[in-house]
């Protein structure tokens, strides 16, 4: 049975101000009945592992580099991740593979070295609107989830973020039907590779436009564990109606 988790993504937003988000969030939720994750840029991870402390809510870098040390100016390590109090690392985010040129090859080495140094890696794949539109969103899911998940992934040490591009911060989800299609498909793909334990153990989240008001609809598809919230997650009002919703599901 996988984990539900509501993680939340805060992109390159937030300073010391926004730490005052996570006291209202852990004021709100000291024992929440899901998991729950922020990833905050990096130059936030450490003051806000040290301000949850040993509370339930957990921390996460939003990328990590392939490689645990060297010459690689600008970049952190998954040991450094750990080591500023984070538990996880998102991998192959639309925005890193865009932005940053990452491939399939690239965000698997990265996924590999979060997990060697005890993280869970958070691996994210999702078409853009011309994928969809050319009928290309099975093949490409496929591929990026063979190409990008290495061997030895688990329920523990994986979560798969499927985030259909055009749905990211635009306002626009995808239907239903088309979530539990992906949702579906990755599930059998997952139990198909790694068989039916492991496979059914690996939470998989949707992602792109996530909000309270959508949020509860998203959360009852049976093949959706929880979700990766970009812009909802940076208030704790709206991450918290998302939490709830979550919990309720
Ligand atoms: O990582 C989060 C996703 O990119 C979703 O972002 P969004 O909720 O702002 O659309």
């Amino acid at each position: 049975m996988a984990q539900k988790l509501a993680a939340g993504n805060w992109k390159m937003n937030g300073t010391e101000a926004s730490l005052a988000e996570i006291d209202a969030m852990l004021a709100a939720y000291p024992d929440p009945g899901c998991g729950v994750l922020i990833c905050p840029p990096a130059t936030l991870l450490e003051r806000m592992s040290r301000r949850i402390g040993r509370g339930k809510i957990a921390t996460g870098a939003q990328d990590c580099h392939m490689n645990a040390n060297g010459a690689h100016t600008g970049d952190i390590s998954a040991e450094m991740i750990k080591d500023a109090g984070g538990a996880y690392a998102i991998v192959g985010h639309s925005e890193r593979r865009t932005d940053h040129g990452e491939t399939n090859e690239i965000v698997n080495a990265k996924a590999q070295a979060a997990i060697g140094a005890g993280l869970v890696a958070v691996v994210c794949l999702g078409e853009t609107l011309e994928q969809r539109d050319a009928g290309e969103t099975l093949d490409l899911v496929g591929s990026q989830l063979a190409g990008s998940i290495p061997d030895g992934a688990t329920g523990e040490n994986l979560v798969v973020a499927y985030e259909p591009v055009w749905a990211i911060g635009t306002g626009r989800i995808p239907t239903m039907e088309q979530i539990i299609e992906v949702h579906d498909f990755m599930r059998a793909r997952l139990v198909e590779r790694f068989g039916a334990e492991i496979g059914k153990s690996i939470s998989l989240l949707y992602g792109g436009s996530v909000k309270p008001s959508n949020a509860a609809e998203i959360f009852a598809v049976e093949n959706v564990d929880g979700a990766l919230v970009g812009g909802a997650s940076l208030k704790a009002a709206d991450f918290g109606a998302i939490i709830d919703a979550l919990q309720n599901a």
